[in-house]
């Protein structure tokens, strides 16, 4: 597959970057991190390894999320980790003048026109001959195995980092859709918070993540069998380490605000829904994907909410990367169509 035929799909999560290359599948997943010395300016580290740097940096070095909350927060930043990522999956002696490829990339669906822009300039400039944007429902959509191109209404929920990205597609297209940011990245905020105010305990963010991954329950009927959690902070009065002990029920009610959020907007955008549309949802179900879907108890609460059926697509860290791949068969279509599928409420 290298050589003029290269097709490239990226994933440009707030969370994690995938890299699709076609003929080959996924061959990047790393988190959406660069580190950076502030005196310099430069990247000292991209990806996974920048990733471990969080919280533990020495003074002149920081190590950023550019795609904060579903928008790019920095642009520099963002075209740098880019273009590392391209090169790194593809390998810099490909990108050469002649055998450039072509680079489909998905976008959180918040960014407006001008970051639109900044990211295909950012494609170009990491070496990709032409760039073209996807949406990142359709992209889900896609990557879950649904089959759009049916007249015929189906919906996915997807649940990143950054944003959470409802919409209801038939036909290729989107049909209703909502975007919010509430995502991951909230819950995570919103467990640091609880933390804080329930045990005066401070604690960074990965830990929150952590205790989101092995405890946290957006629905406490379904039980989850390791529902103790031993956490390590900084005690906010005495400011000396402390450890404590979490259980689910704490993380529920910690969840319990942002998880309502991605509740009401499903149902807003199911009464925006079409009836014809809406009948076919209530045979088919809901699809989930994203990170945040294996959030314990939320598909059980957004069915109970709903009382439609609601399944969580195979891989659905992947789904989008997958589906950016899979439109890179339709390549000249998405790049034609571009933006033109977008109706947010
Ligand atoms: N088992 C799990 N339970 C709960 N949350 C999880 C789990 N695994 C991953 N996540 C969360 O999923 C989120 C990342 O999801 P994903 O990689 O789909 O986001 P993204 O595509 O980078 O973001 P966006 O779509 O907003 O750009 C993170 O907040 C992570 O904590």
């Amino acid at each position: 597959m290298f050589g003029f035929g290269m097709d490239i799909g990226v994933d440009l999560g707030t969370a994690s970057v995938l890299v699709y290359i076609r003929g080959k599948g996924i061959v990047l997943h790393e988190p959406s991190v660069v580190a950076i010395n502030k005196d310099t300016g430069k990247v000292i580290a991209v990806g996974e390894e920048a990733r471990r740097m969080i919280g533990r940096t020495p003074g002149n070095i920081v190590a950023i999320r550019p795609l904060r909350d579903g928008v790019i927060a920095d642009y520099d930043v963002t075209e740098k980790m880019l273009r590392y990522f391209i090169n790194k999956a593809v390998g810099r002696k490909f990108i050469l003048p002649f055998f450039r490829p072509r680079i489909m990339v998905c976008i959180p669906s918040g960014v407006t026109g001008v970051e639109e822009r900044a990211v295909r300039q950012a494609a170009i400039q990491a070496g990709a001959r032409q760039a073209a944007l996807i949406e990142e429902p359709l992209a889900a959509a896609l990557g879950a195995g649904i089959e759009i191109s049916e007249p015929s209404g189906s919906m996915v929920v997807d649940i990143g980092g950054g944003t959470t990205d409802i919409a209801v597609l038939s036909l290729g297209g989107i049909v209703v859709s909502k975007s919010l940011r509430v995502g991951g990245d909230k819950f995570d905020e919103a467990i640091m918070r609880y933390i804080r105010r329930e045990f005066n305990l401070m604690i960074g963010e990965r830990t929150a993540e952590e205790l989101k991954i092995q405890i946290g329950t957006a629905y406490p009927a379904a039980k989850r069998d390791n529902s103790v959690y031993e956490i390590r902070g900084r005690d906010l009065v005495s400011g000396l380490p402390k450890n404590v002990q979490v259980t689910s029920q704490h993380t529920y009610e910690a969840l319990q605000e942002a998880v309502e959020q991605v509740v009401s907007s499903v149902k807003e955008v199911l009464e925006k829904t079409p009836p014809e549309l809406a009948a076919d949802i209530m045979n088919k179900g809901i699809v989930m994907t994203g990170g945040g879907s294996l959030l314990h108890g939320l598909s059980t609460l957004i069915s109970k909410e709903t009382g439609l059926p609601v399944y969580i697509a195979d891989d659905p860290l992947s789904c989008v990367a997958l589906g950016t791949g899979k439109a890179l068969v339709n390549y000249d279509v998405v790049a034609k169509n571009n933006r033109s599928y977008r109706k947010v409420l």
